[in-house]
């Protein structure tokens, strides 16, 4: 523990800022260049140069694998460059004796996909955690003082919390910016650079708007931010400049405005990355995708599944209903009961009224295991937690579900686990060394497409997906789409959650609005757009709850 804490707002940000205005004549505030990184011979990244203005949101764009995180962990010193330079604020490091404490040093500033926030402790103390607590020797902790400063540092970036509130009441917007200001404790004059990775991939969209705003107005006033996101639309909302990325290299650059979304999908896919923008090209962020596939409406029949009166906190009574060939969404806030659904069905939760049906029968799973066997299966959220197993090969992770299929008399196949394996990783584009690679040593997107993969394999009756496609780059999302289509082509029902409304929109023959564990309403994509749902989710939106008051000693 230190004696001294060190967290505390920048003392002149306002004055150092640009006030959104660029500064073209100072020097670049991190400048990367050739950056090379190979894995066990296999090129992450290949000579890739990076210049981030100071003052600017630069945001990193790229295809699953392309190299992104690879170079953000280069940067911290989490890997070490084969070759390359850092430079930072003109103070050059040779990239492969990069380290964390150099890193940090230097002035880099990371929060990551993982927070590492707790939810049980205060606001205060995560801070604390970061820039240790202020003591004295015969006291112990000052708390009073710990929480003024937390207070100081909050009324800074304008994060409505007080520091004696414990984590777990904020909301998930704030409880990154919590992690951007813990990151930021300690900077004066905003010199520091911030990267976040992806740090709205499991935000609802309400959530990551108002952090995208915090974030733009944090760049107004002079904070120099890089960007990893797969998402479009925030790219048009905050950033300044967007590089590309592809098969570990830059695949192109430039100013937000000259870089529309079909601009950045044929760099991401290579197919023309030199286009110029024709005229009249929309800015990134607008609904350019390609178009929907079919609907399966004509194919829908029978219910497949059913569920009346579903009780369980916080659903307060659903009424649902899955056909055939049908794919149903369901929208809502962050803890509408989205996820609780999906659970209860799939015998992870347990009713407290109400009663399912599978294709006519009674549908009461007693756990996980007995829906599958019904031909149910499921996709969660949180694919670290509850469903990659990070040191298997992706081999194992892909047949998980149909492992039954290669044993033979007691003796495994492994040859044919193998060749199905390397089918489905050209099926579903996953980048991998191959079969054997560890699943942690992919990157999140390929993660994400393996693990529900392994889920498709089993041709269910039933698929339930709760954010299926977080992580996953836009090119690969229109694939996962088609193979969806083409399960319910087969008579499957699916039923997704996801806070991605355009997702639904466009993958969904219905979508159902979810509000405080209620229906509230229900959207046809055909006759509504993505308007009218978000309207339907956000004006039903409930008023905030205020974050919780504390109970420090
Ligand atoms: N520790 C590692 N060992 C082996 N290969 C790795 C390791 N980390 C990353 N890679 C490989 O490097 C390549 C780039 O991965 P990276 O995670 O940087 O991609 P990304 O652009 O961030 O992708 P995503 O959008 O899916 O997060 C991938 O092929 C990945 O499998």
């Amino acid at each position: 523990m230190s004696a001294t804490n060190k967290f505390r707002p920048p003392v002149s940000a306002a004055s150092a800022g640009t006030g959104g205005a660029r500064t073209p004549q100072t020097a670049a505030a991190l400048a990367a260049q050739g950056i090379t990184k190979t894995f066990a011979g296999a090129p992450a990244l290949a000579g890739v140069d990076l210049t981030v203005e100071r003052g600017s949101i630069h945001a990193l764009l790229g295809g699953n694998g392309s190299g992104k995180s690879t170079l953000i962990k280069c940067l911290a010193g989490v890997y070490q460059a084969d070759a390359g330079t850092i430079s930072v604020h003109g103070e050059s490091v040779p990239a492969r004796q990069m380290t964390p404490r150099r890193a940090r040093e230097a002035g880099l500033r990371f929060v990551h996909q993982d927070l590492a926030v707790f939810d049980s402790l205060t606001v205060a103390e995560n801070f604390a955690l970061d820039s240790g607590f202020p003591t004295n020797p015969v006291q112990g902790i000052r708390w009073r003082e710990l929480r003024s400063r937390a207070d100081e540092l909050l009324d800074f970036y304008g994060i409505s919390a007080r520091a004696s509130d414990p984590l777990g009441s904020l909301r998930p917007s704030q409880k990154t910016m919590v992690a951007v200001a813990r990151a930021l404790a300690d900077q004066r004059d905003s010199e520091f650079i911030l990267l976040l990775d992806e740090p709205t991939a499991s935000l609802p969209e309400d959530e990551s708007r108002e952090l995208m705003a915090a974030l733009r107005t944090r760049a107004d006033l002079g904070q120099t931010i890089v960007l990893v996101t797969h998402r479009f639309g925030e790219i048009a909302e905050v950033a300044d400049d967007v590089t590309v990325f592809r098969d570990g290299s830059v695949a192109g650059l430039g100013p937000v405005a000259e870089m529309t979304t079909p601009v950045i999908i044929s760099m991401m896919s290579g197919t023309d990355p030199s286009r110029p923008p024709a005229p009249g090209t929309p800015a990134a962020g607008t609904d350019t995708r390609p178009a929907a596939p079919p609907s399966s409406s004509d194919a829908t029949g029978a219910p497949v599944f059913t569920g009346s009166n579903l009780t369980r906190h916080p659903l307060a009574g659903v009424d649902l209903t899955v056909e055939s060939g049908e794919i149903v969404g369901l929208a809502g806030l962050a803890g509408s009961g989205r996820s609780t659904v999906l659970r209860a069905i799939f015998g992870d939760t347990s009713l407290t009224s109400g009663s399912m049906t599978l294709d006519g029968s009674p549908h009461t799973p007693s756990s996980p295991a007995d829906a599958i066997r019904s031909g149910i299966a499921f996709v969660p959220e949180d694919r670290h937690r509850d469903a990659a197993f990070l040191d298997l090969a992706v081999r194992e992770n892909a047949s998980a579900t149909v492992i039954g299929r290669y044993w033979r008399r007691l003796v495994m196949n492994l040859r044919l686990e193998r060749s199905d394996t390397e089918h489905l990783i050209t099926e579903h584009s996953v980048r991998t060394d191959g079969p054997e690679a560890p699943i942690g040593r992919l990157s999140g997107g390929n993660q994400q497409k393996v693990i529900l993969a392994r889920w498709l394999r089993r041709n269910p009756r039933l698929l339930l997906l709760d954010e299926p496609t977080q992580g996953v780059d836009v090119m690969s999302r229109q694939d996962i789409y088609r193979t969806l289509r083409g399960l319910t082509g087969q008579g499957c029902g699916i039923l997704v959650a996801s806070s991605d409304l355009d997702e639904l929109v466009e993958l969904c023959d219905r979508v159902l609005v979810l509000v405080d564990g209620r229906i509230t309403a229900e959207f046809s994509p055909d006759q509504a757009g993505r308007g009218e749902l978000a309207t339907a989710v956000m004006s039903a939106a409930p008023a905030r709850p205020a974050p919780h008051e504390g109970s420090q000693n």
